[in-house]
């Protein structure tokens, strides 16, 4: 078998504070790319906004997500706030399976039980910005003042995760964000 047939894919993971622009830059950078692929959590948190929910998530009910919880249907499951966020096993691995790389956006509990789950070919790409810039940007994208409090209260915790991550990004200057985005991304699937 040649190298190349026995290299699996590798898990991109965007971690890092609530509200850095994961979502954004991730997207930007790698949505249509050929050869990778987004696998959305699901979560049984209402969408914020009915008229546009957020495409990132499938959404659940919570009676759906327990018994999601009950059949082993997770790859990794995190309870935040009182709602369940997940990543869906079967999604996960069939994109793998077929020879796709994969990208997730979780916080870092979920980086943590997917690195301790598929090893060595999860890359953590965490994303921070300083906290007045993460208050502006959800002002200015229409998030209660509820949510960005709540936000703000785990920045402390949040950051310090990028210690264990394998690359650091700030978050400043978005086309420069999503530049150094795929400058990382090509060199692995480059090798
Ligand atoms: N470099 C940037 N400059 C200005 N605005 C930005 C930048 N990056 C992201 N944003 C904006 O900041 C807001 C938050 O971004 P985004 O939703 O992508 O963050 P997130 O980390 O995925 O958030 P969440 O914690 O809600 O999952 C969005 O309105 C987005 O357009
Ligand atoms: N461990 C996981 N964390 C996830 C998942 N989906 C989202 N998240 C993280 O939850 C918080 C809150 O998200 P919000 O959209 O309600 O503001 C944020 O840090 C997300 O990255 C998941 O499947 N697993």
């Amino acid at each position: 078998m040649t190298d190349m047939a026995t290299k699996r894919p590798y898990i991109f993971i965007f971690t890092g504070t609530a509200g850095s622009g994961r979502k954004t830059t991730a997207h930007r950078a790698l949505k249509g790319r050929d050869g990778i692929q987004h696998v959305p959590s699901c979560t049984d948190r209402p969408p914020r906004s009915i008229e546009h929910p957020d495409s990132d998530y499938r959404y659940v009910s919570p009676q759906q997500f327990q018994l999601m919880l009950l059949n082993d249907y997770f790859a990794e499951h995190v309870i935040i706030d009182r709602h369940y966020y997940g990543i869906g096993r079967r999604y996960l691995e069939t994109a793998l399976d077929t020879g796709n790389h994969v990208y997730l956006i979780v916080n870092r509990e979920g980086s943590d039980a997917i690195v301790k789950k598929y090893g060595d070919r999860v890359i953590r790409i965490f994303l921070y910005a300083d906290k007045k810039t993460v208050q502006e940007r959800l002002e200015s994208k229409g998030m209660s003042y509820g949510v960005i409090d709540n936000y703000l209260s785990h920045y402390g915790e949040e950051v310090t995760y990028r210690k264990s991550c394998e690359h650091v990004i700030e978050n400043v200057e978005i086309e420069g964000t999503v530049a150094q985005i795929r400058r990382i991304v090509e060199d692995y699937i480059s090798e």
